[in-house]
């Protein structure tokens, strides 16, 4: 039998039959590995398995279909491991929040350059806009520009007023969708803004911290009744890159990488060759420094994974 992986707790799984639609609690037979780096979990929400039933209603997953793509978080206690947050994406959302949880922009490059690398539309939304002043909402839009200039796509939203929402529903009507964001940063309250029957719980911020408690604890994914789906995920601290040598980082950074068309070096990476147009670029205005030191991070990272040996 052919199935869905809807949920994961960790060792349990919730699989949903492709024929019947019927959701099975399923465990995993045998060792899956897909790619060579050691993974906390060997299969993500998203992932299309196959599995046999037994006794009780359970399943067992006796094999994993290749993966169209994926995002990567490394494990947060260990450093060696690395853990899928969703697999087999059509659009990632990621929720920009200027304040309460404040988003820096590096992490929001940081899951740009991952879905370049991982082949995976990204839609930002600028959300809460009901919480922010006018001049609040000038920031919001200058940042929108820039990443117009790059070449992303960009969407005002609130889950409150339901700005925009019905835009956003016919980007994600019959698509596979993923919301990420930092926790408290409106996910839950987002996917229950389009259907308030699912319930999903939500927690206002913590009043002290201005961050969110972490509510969402595992990944998984809901249907719209509009058709399609969307993937719920805890509040990511860090998105990674893995099995990416330190010479490609460049690649994934569009802007970065069409200046470098220009540099003296046809292998410049942009750290302090002579010459080099990227550099030139920051200087003039044209590279946000912003955009430039998460690539220069995203390249020591790949740089210290491969003498790992990752
Ligand atoms: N004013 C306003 N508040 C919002 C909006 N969206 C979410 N919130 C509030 O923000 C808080 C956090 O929302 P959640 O949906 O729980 O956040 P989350 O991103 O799912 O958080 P985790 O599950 O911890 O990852 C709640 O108090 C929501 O009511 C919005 O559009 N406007
Ligand atoms: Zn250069």
């Amino acid at each position: 039998m052919k199935g869905l992986v809807i949920k994961s707790t960790g060792s349990w799984y919730q699989v949903m039959d492709h024929d019947t639609k019927e959701v099975y609690e399923a465990r995993i037979r045998g060792k899956f590995k897909l790619i060579k780096t050691r993974l906390t979990n060997p299969l993500a929400v998203g992932d299309h398995v196959e599995f046999q039933l037994e006794q009780d209603n359970v399943a067992w997953i006796t094999k994993i279909e290749t993966r169209r793509n994926y995002l990567i978080r490394k494990s947060v206690n260990l450093s060696k491991e690395a853990h899928i947050i969703a697999s087999n994406i059509d659009i990632a959302c990621f929720i920009y929040t200027l304040k309460f949880p404040e988003t820096s922009l590096g992490f929001l490059d940081r899951f740009l350059a991952c879905c370049e690398a991982y082949n995976i539309e990204p839609l930002i939304l600028m959300s809460k806009m009901d919480t922010l002043s006018e001049g609040e909402a000038e920031i919001i839009r200058n940042i929108e520009e820039m990443y117009h200039t790059i070449g992303y796509e960009t969407l005002q939203v609130s889950s409150y007023t339901k700005l925009n929402l019905d835009m956003l529903q016919d980007r994600l009507k019959d698509r596979v969708s993923v919301v990420f964001g930092h926790s408290g940063a409106g996910k839950s309250t987002l996917v229950n803004a389009f259907q308030p029957n699912l319930n999903l719980k939500t927690t206002e911020i913590s009043e002290t911290h201005l961050k969110g408690k972490h509510t969402t604890t595992f990944a998984q994914m809901h249907f719209w009744d509009f058709g399609g789906s969307v993937i719920d995920t805890p509040g990511v601290r860090e998105f990674a890159m893995i099995d990416v040598l330190k010479e490609e980082v460049q690649h994934y950074f569009p802007d970065i990488f069409r200046k470098s068309d220009e540099c003296k070096f046809y292998n410049c990476l942009h750290i302090n060759e002579p010459k080099c147009a990227v550099l030139a670029g920051i200087e003039s205005g044209e590279i946000e420094e912003t955009r430039y030191s998460t690539y220069i991070k995203l390249m020591e990272e790949a740089d210290a994974l491969e003498q790992e040996g990752f």
